[in-house]
């Protein structure tokens, strides 16, 4: 459904996007994450043909959104970040009028208005001015714009952005049952949702792809490669060092506790648990050994792991 090869774009010297290539198969709910300017709009405006690239290419059902864009635009239903409104008009005229511009004829533009003010949730305020709508209902006016001439894939741009738990929820629902018959694109900073909802995530992180996978592959080399904490009673300038100096491990912190028991993390390699090691050397060592865990990753983990600046 969206193919994208070698795609870059350049605002001025800055590289925003670079060389990226990702693609996503019909029927598939991708999240796609990144920190903050790490080109995830960018890329969405390359995508959906409201800025060119400066270098590659992108397909959506096979056309090319650049060269064969009227056609490709036809199948994504796009919401940017701010959804863009008209304050002044009321919800089902607004809806109306974007059909109309979309392509829509009379008829079909009345039963698709329809269609998705139902979807959407909307019946409630369909003659409201949409400068009277709180920001959650303002959201479903965009998904609605967004829906209006069917397209096959829907692609999102922090679409709970602003709203409060309450409204958040609800927009995820709406999302998840649109996800029923739609490919969905959606960017968000909320990691716990792309949890819920996707089967799949492409992290960005400046302008670059660092990780494209199932949110569960991800969690799992994450614990693969995890944290184990164990809690030994011996001075910490004994046990550190020889914690530090086990196959695969990384880094070591340690922190004191009651009756000189030390808590100590220990972060190690992709494919390792050191917990079996780490119970081995504290029986040989004769030091009591009342706590031994790995520490289960999250999402969250993936995410702050993929994009650490160090
Ligand atoms: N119109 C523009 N002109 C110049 N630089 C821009 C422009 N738009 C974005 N940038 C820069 O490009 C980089 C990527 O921005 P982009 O908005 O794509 O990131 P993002 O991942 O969507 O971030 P956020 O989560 O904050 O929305 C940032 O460094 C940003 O400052």
């Amino acid at each position: 459904m969206i193919e994208v090869t070698n795609l870059s774009k350049r605002y001025g010297r800055q590289l925003a996007v670079r060389d990226i290539s990702f693609s996503v198969a019909r029927g598939e709910i991708v999240g796609f994450l990144g920190p903050n300017g790490a080109g995830k709009t960018t890329t969405i405006r390359m995508l959906t043909g409201y800025l060119p690239p400066s270098g590659g290419s992108a397909k959506i059902a096979d056309f090319d959104i650049f060269r064969q864009s009227i056609e490709a635009r036809k199948r994504i239903g796009y919401m940017p970040e701010n959804v863009p409104l008209y304050d002044d008009m009321r919800v089902r005229e607004f809806l109306s009028f974007r059909a109309r511009i979309k392509g829509l004829s009379n008829s079909d533009a009345r039963r698709r208005v329809s269609h998705v003010i139902e979807t959407c949730g909307l019946e409630g305020v369909r003659r409201k001015m949409i400068k009277t709508l709180s920001k959650g209902y303002r959201q479903r006016v965009g998904l609605a714009d967004a829906l209006v001439h069917q397209p096959e894939l829907l692609i999102l741009d922090e679409p709970t952005n602003g709203l409060d738990p309450i409204q958040i929820r609800q927009i995820r629902e709406l999302i998840k049952h649109l996800a029923l018959n739609h490919t969905v694109l959606i960017s968000t900073h909320i990691l716990s949702e792309v949890e819920m909802i996707a089967n799949r995530v492409i992290i960005i992180d400046s302008g670059k792809i660092k990780a494209a996978d199932t949110p569960q592959n991800l969690i799992a080399d994450m614990r693969a490669a995890g944290r184990v904490q164990c809690e030994i009673q011996a001075p910490a300038e004994i046990t550190t060092p020889v914690l530090a100096n086990l196959p695969h491990v990384k880094k070591v912190s340690s922190e004191p506790l009651e009756d000189n028991w030390m808590r100590s993390t220990l972060w190690s390699d992709s494919g390792s648990d050191t917990r079996q090691t780490i119970a081995s050397i504290a029986s040989e060592n004769g030091w009591p050994l009342r706590s031994l865990f790995r520490h289960e990753a999250t999402l969250e983990d993936v995410f702050v792991e993929m994009t650490r600046k160090d």
